[in-house]
């Protein structure tokens, strides 16, 4: 089967590795004989498919497609929400840095029986509030400097489409019947509970509240002819799910026992209607994940579900909180399997933000605002506290005084003032011009080598998914950079003869290609201060939005450019509690 289409090709061979044979979908194919659609480039491991070399040499450009939760529009955005986001686009950004071709897919999710007794709260109609809603999610977004690619709505025709002809495919497979069902339903999960899994008097764990007694007649998928086949997979393919703990957890689910469950309600009218039962719509999950297809979809294109698939399917990752790790790493790979499609290359389940221990939710309203964190901190410390202070996986508390602290020792102290205070000196004693290249700067110095090393370091970090060490493999280059300006004290350098006063300029040079480096690997993370450090050093927008990975080798700035008037680059934040961060 042809490659998937992928038109651009990069002249450099440097992404061109031989094409491997990838076990999952081998397997997949070889028990479902009815995968479709295009097949994917074998995968690397990490998430993104090895590009396939053409008979000229040039390699055909990888994909990754990245998808956050379609976020559910009971009530505007968090900064739990937020924070799924932020780290999508940080890895996004990265691997557009590594020169992939990324597609990143974000929405929202409209249907269900939350959303029409949110919308009747506050006296509106479904559609008008979830157009209200959706629109705060994207403005959020532009706040934060999202660069997602994709935006779905589940209330979009399109995708109503693809899930109808999801919904048939699984009917002709013979996946899905008609049963009465009676058990205890949380509203808030929108999903039928085991009353071993409740709290007292059938609260539910997550939302603290009581569950319902519910009877209905509903159509059901058949997820427990899925058991064998989905412990296999798994079995064969230990990175489906990360981190490795909540692997054990994916596991344990499948042992204890997978039970069919209810894809469809007959009291929710706010859904997509079953085919050929206009009674009853579909269960917003099973709606919901489509979306990471339908999304895909280009605008003026037919919505038809092997296309969509054709435009980049299987994802590389889905990014998830681990609330929703059943639904992504259980439910939706046995509904791929039943519709004969590849499973997500990977799941990762992140942990929680917490405030007093619980998980900050809409539904229980115990929320942090991300628009006011914006306007009072700034974008940059927005994004890089919540990456840098939450290892990525576990769960973690924000306190406002950490905040600063460590927004302040960081970017604006480490990274900030060693760029601000170079940049005066190079005014001084310079003109702001640089006097030779980096390269020659540096020639006999072994300072590139210990910044080359720790570039190294931050990128293994990217690619694993752990941001926050990637954070601080670059800020260990800044503290290296500052340790080698009080080393060296070009300031009194200057003061001591013409040939003090040229290693003293080389001096200068070399912190500044430590500046221009940081501001590469640090991009993904804190897309809008890098852009101003890059704007510092003398470079336009447009050489800044051109930057590569390679672009974090030794050797970038060149004798003569002229660096911009020093002007701080993070501002640093005032606090009536300020303790040392180490
Ligand atoms: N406290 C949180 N910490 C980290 N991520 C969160 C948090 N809250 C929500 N998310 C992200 O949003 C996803 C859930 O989206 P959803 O729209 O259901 O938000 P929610 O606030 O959890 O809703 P609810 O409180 O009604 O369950 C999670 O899987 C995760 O990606």
């Amino acid at each position: 089967m042809a490659a998937r289409v992928n038109t651009i090709t990069l002249l450099s061979s440097l992404h061109c590795k031989p094409t491997r044979f990838n076990p999952r979908q081998q397997y997949y194919r070889s028990r479902s004989r009815v995968l479709f659609g295009s097949q994917p480039l074998s995968s690397l491991g990490n998430g993104a498919y090895r590009c396939k070399c053409s008979s000229n040499g040039a390699a055909e450009m990888e994909s990754f497609v990245i998808t956050t939760p379609l976020y559910y529009v009971n009530a505007p955005p968090h900064m739990g929400s937020a924070y799924t986001t932020i780290a999508a686009d940080a890895i996004a950004r990265f691997q557009r840095l590594l020169g992939k071709r990324v597609i990143f897919v974000t929405g929202t999710d409209e249907h269900g029986e939350k959303i029409a007794a949110a919308a009747s709260a506050r006296g509106s109609n479904p559609m008008e509030h979830c157009n209200l809603i959706s629109r705060a999610y994207q403005n959020l977004w532009n706040e934060l400097d999202i660069s997602y690619d994709k935006f779905i709505r589940t209330t979009e025709a399109k995708h109503e489409a693809i899930v109808k002809q999801f919904y048939s495919r699984v009917l002709t497979k013979g996946d899905i019947y008609r049963a009465d069902y009676e058990g205890l339903y949380c509203i808030n999960c929108e999903e039928y509970k085991d009353e071993k899994d409740l709290l007292e008097n059938n609260c539910c764990p997550m939302h603290l509240k009581p569950c319902v007694q519910r009877m209905e007649d509903n159509y059901f998928f058949a997820l427990s002819k899925y058991q064998k086949l989905l412990e296999e997979t798994i079995a064969q393919n230990p990175d489906f799910v990360q981190p490795p703990f909540r692997l054990n957890e994916v596991q344990s689910w499948i042992k204890d026992g997978l039970k069919d469950f209810s894809i469809s309600r007959a009291s929710v009218e706010w859904g997509i209607p079953v085919p050929n039962d206009e009674k009853q719509t579909i269960y917003v999950w099973f709606d919901a994940l489509l979306g990471y297809i339908s999304a895909l979809l280009e605008d003026n294109e037919q919505p038809d579900l092997s296309k969509a698939i054709s435009f980049g399917w299987p994802a590389s990752l889905h990014l998830i909180g681990k609330d929703i790790l059943r639904f992504h790493a259980v439910y939706w790979p046995a509904m791929l399997m039943s519709a004969g499609l590849s499973l997500p290359m990977r799941v990762f389940g992140h942990g929680f933000l917490t405030k007093d221990g619980m998980k900050m939710g809409k539904s229980l309203g115990n929320t942090l605002e991300p628009n006011e964190l914006v306007e009072t901190f700034g974008v940059d410390a927005v994004r890089y506290f919540f990456l840098r202070e939450v290892e990525f996986g576990n769960d973690g508390d924000y306190s406002e005084d950490r905040f600063i602290n460590i927004v302040n020792a960081h970017l604006a102290n480490t990274v900030g003032n060693l760029l601000n205070r170079t940049l005066g000196l190079l005014r001084k004693n310079c003109q702001s011009t640089l006097a030779v290249d980096s390269y020659v700067a540096a020639h006999e110095n072994p300072f590139p080598e210990t910044v080359e090393k720790l570039v190294s370091k931050a990128q293994a970090h990217y690619e694993n998914l752990s941001l926050s060490s990637a954070c601080e493999a670059v800020l260990e280059i800044g503290n290296a950079g500052n340790s080698y300006m009080d080393e060296r004290a070009p300031w009194s350098l200057f003061k001591k003869g013409d040939t003090a006063a040229e290693a003293a300029s080389k001096d200068l040079v070399i912190i500044l290609e430590t500046m221009r480096i940081i501001a590469v690997a640090l991009s993904p993370v804190a897309p809008s201060l890098c852009w101003r450090i890059y704007e510092q050093l003398g470079y336009s927008r447009d050489q800044y939005d051109a930057v590569t990975w390679n672009d974090t080798k030794w050797g970038g700035l060149k004798g003569g450019q002229v660096m911009a008037q020093p002007k701080p680059v993070f501002a640093r934040i005032e606090s009536k509690v300020e303790e040392k961060v180490a």
